[in-house]
Parts: C-alpha cells; structure tokens; sequence
C-alpha cells in the first residue's frame, strides 16, 4: 500500500495522522456488497467501528443500512443521509431518551436486550401512539474462539437475552401491545477468524427459529450480528477480507422460512484495512534490555493494544539512509503517555530507525480514532485521505 510516492506525500504531514486510503475501501464495500446481494442478504455497517463522515458517505453510497449502539450514533446515521428504515438499533443500556429519539425517527427495528427493556420500550413507544418492530438480542452461548474482552455471546456476557429467560421474554411480548416482533439477533463477538465458529451460531439460530415458529411467531428477519475477523499480520496480503466464504457459510447453514431475510451487522471487515494510524520517531533509547522507539502518537490515538494487547503490523516508512546498516533492530515501539501499557508492539523487528522517521500502524481503521481519548490533554485526532494527496 504505501509506495515511495505515496510516503513522500505523506511526509509533508503534520503527524500523527490516520490515514485512510478510500480507495481500497471502496473496493472492500464493493466485494462486501456483490458478495452479499448474490445471496439476497441485508449488510448493516456497524457504526461503531469508525463513524468518521468521510468513510461513513462511502458506506451509504455503497447502498448498506446502519446499525446503531447509541442515539447520538443514530442521530449520525440520519445525519449522514442513512433512510431510517434501514437501521437498526441494538445496545445493552438504551436510555429513555435514546429510544425516544429512535422512536420519533421510525427506524426498522431495536435489537432488544432484555425482558425490562421491552416492556420500556413498549411505554414509550405507547407515548408517542406507535408500535415498535424489534428483534430479540438472543445470547446463544456460542464461543467466538477470539479475545475474552470481545466476546459476547456466552453465558457469562452482559449482551442479550439468556435462552432460559425466552418462555418469559413471549410473555413479555403477549403483553406489550405497542411492539412488533419481527426477528431474532445474535452478535456473538468480533474479530472471529474461525468460520466454523459462524456455522455453530447457524445451528443456534435454526434451532431458535423453530422454537418461535412453533410457538406461533413467524419471524421476519434473522440478524446474525457482525463479526467477521481481518488479517491484522498481514494486512498487504489480504487487504480485503474473504467476504465470499464468510456469507457461503450462512446460506450454506441457516434454514430459512419462507419469505424470512437475514440481516448482518458487519464493522471491522468493512473498514480496518483501509486505515493506517501514521508517525514519526520522536526519540530512540537504547537501553540495556530494550531498544525503544518512543513515536508522537501512542494509546490516546489507538487504544487496542493497550486494552486487548492486540497486534498491529509497524511498519517503518522511511527509506532507510544510503550507507547505513539495514540490520534489522528489536525494538518496543511506545507512545509519549504517562502508562506503561502504552505500547504498540514489544520486541518489533525493523531496520534501524532514527529521529523523524515515518512509522505506520495498520489495520486502523475499524476500532481506532473512535476509541481516542483525550488522556494527557491530547491534540485532536488528525485526517490525511488519498484523495487529498
Ligand atoms: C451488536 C453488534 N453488532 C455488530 C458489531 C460489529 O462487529 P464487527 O466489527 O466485529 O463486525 C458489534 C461489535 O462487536 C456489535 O456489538
Ligand atoms: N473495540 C473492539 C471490538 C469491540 C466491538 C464492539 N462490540 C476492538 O477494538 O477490537
């Protein structure tokens, strides 16, 4: 991705920056899209992953919905120009004032998370003389196979409604006149790599599907969540994710009633690939046991190493200079807060890196600016886009 034009381009930069190449994220939307359509599946961008408007105007072209985990993100997606019948609404603690909000916007469905929130739901829904569409946020108690920290389809998780609690959520519901069930939702976790891992989740659904069929519930749509994983090793490689495979799975392995759709709420496969987080060697230490590269951005701009120790690929940018050594280096790659956790990859193998020298932190774009903070009294997050330079 980052040919010496494009690194000279860059340069010229204030840094640190996220770069985003909407190049290749247009291609990814593309292959996400075709793959998808060919089947008749419904794709919802998970806005969390990164609701930055430039990206978000390529999702909408693209032709996706949007689904949604607070008001404000709702809101955004309006905003954005997303037609709310094609969004949808899931969260574990929707507050009144959300759900008003999403309510007064006629948005296709809530992903309800518990017995409690539909009969709120129902309440303010009555206020405003309309009858809600909701699917039931299920926890199937399917492993995801990925980090602890971003899994939520097991028992132990906070997401959605345990299985033992269905026969009371259809009493629920038999009572809450302002609510439409339309379907059922699963997310069971992110960055799942192991497809197998989708096809358990098949196996839960068709089972749930039947119970509600027999229970006289004809569901309109089922919602498997999002999910699918990134090659964060080898981001050059497989720059777009095996969208084809990913939905064989689910047309291979949900049994479908007559006239029901299935929805997705995809996030990190959209976006990661196309963002790179970008800086420059501040200082270089060498110390005893350690090598470190103390680069100007650091766990205010990307927090997923800090909180999951999750891999990014550092790739140095700067060519290395004539006549010096290329022998590659271990080093701690670190930002400048005040944390020890601040750390972006321990015992990185690079060439020999110096003062000002560009240092890219791929696989960015999904979970990255969107979880900034302002720690240490923290600049601003800063934009370079490939149609900028
Ligand atoms: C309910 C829900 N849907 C969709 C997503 C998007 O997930 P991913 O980015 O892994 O595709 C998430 C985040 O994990 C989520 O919580
Ligand atoms: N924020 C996580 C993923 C959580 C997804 C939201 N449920 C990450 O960076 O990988």
């Amino acid at each position: 991705m980052f040919n010496s034009g494009l690194i000279t381009a860059l340069s010229k930069h204030e840094t640190p920056f996220y770069y985003y190449d909407l190049d290749l994220l247009a291609q990814t939307l593309d292959a996400a899209k075709q793959a998808s359509a060919e089947l008749g599946f419904h794709v919802h961008y998970a806005l969390k992953a990164n609701f930055n408007e430039r990206l978000l105007k390529h999702v909408l072209e693209a032709g996706f919905g949007a689904d949604c985990v607070s008001g404000n993100e709702v809101k955004k997606a309006i905003d954005i120009g997303f037609d709310p019948t094609k969004i949808v609404f899931a969260g574990v603690g929707k507050s009144d004032k959300e759900i008003t909000f999403a309510l007064s916007q006629n948005i296709f469905a809530f992903n309800v998370e518990s017995i409690q929130e539909l009969h709120i739901i129902d309440q303010l829904a009555a206020n405003q003389g309309k009858k809600a569409s909701v699917a039931l946020r299920i926890n199937p108690n399917v492993d995801a196979q990925t980090h602890h920290y971003i899994t939520t389809g097991l028992d132990e998780n906070k997401f959605g409604i345990a299985h033992w609690e269905l026969a009371d959520a259809i009493e629920a519901l038999r009572s809450c006149p302002h609510i439409e069930l339309i379907g059922i939702h699963f997310h069971i976790g992110s960055q799942i790599t192991d497809l197998n891992v989708f096809k358990s989740l098949c196996v839960k659904v068709n089972e749930l599907n039947n119970w509600f069929d027999e229970r006289g519930f004809r569901l309109k749509v089922l919602n498997v969540g999002g999910g699918l994983g990134v090659d964060y090793h080898e981001p050059d490689a497989r720059p777009i994710p095996d969208f084809k495979s990913y939905f064989t799975v689910f047309s291979d392995f949900l049994e479908r009633k007559a006239g029901q759709e299935v929805h997705f709420e995809l996030g990190r496969a959209l976006v990661s690939q196309c963002g790179s987080l970008v800086s420059r060697v501040l200082y270089v230490k060498n110390g005893i046991k350690k090598n470190f590269l103390i680069l100007d951005a650091g766990m205010t701009e990307l927090m997923r190493p800090a909180l999951y120790q999750a891999y990014h690929h550092i790739q140095k940018l700067s060519p290395v200079p004539a006549g010096t050594t290329k022998d590659q280096v271990h080093y701690d790659v670190v930002g400048p807060i005040c944390e020890s956790s601040d750390c972006f990859g321990k015992e990185v193998q690079l060439a020999p890196s110096e003062r000002g020298d560009l240092i890219a932190i791929r696989t960015a774009g999904a979970y990255g600016e969107v979880m900034a903070s302002h720690y240490n009294l923290r600049n601003e997050i800063r934009y370079v886009y490939s149609d900028q330079l």
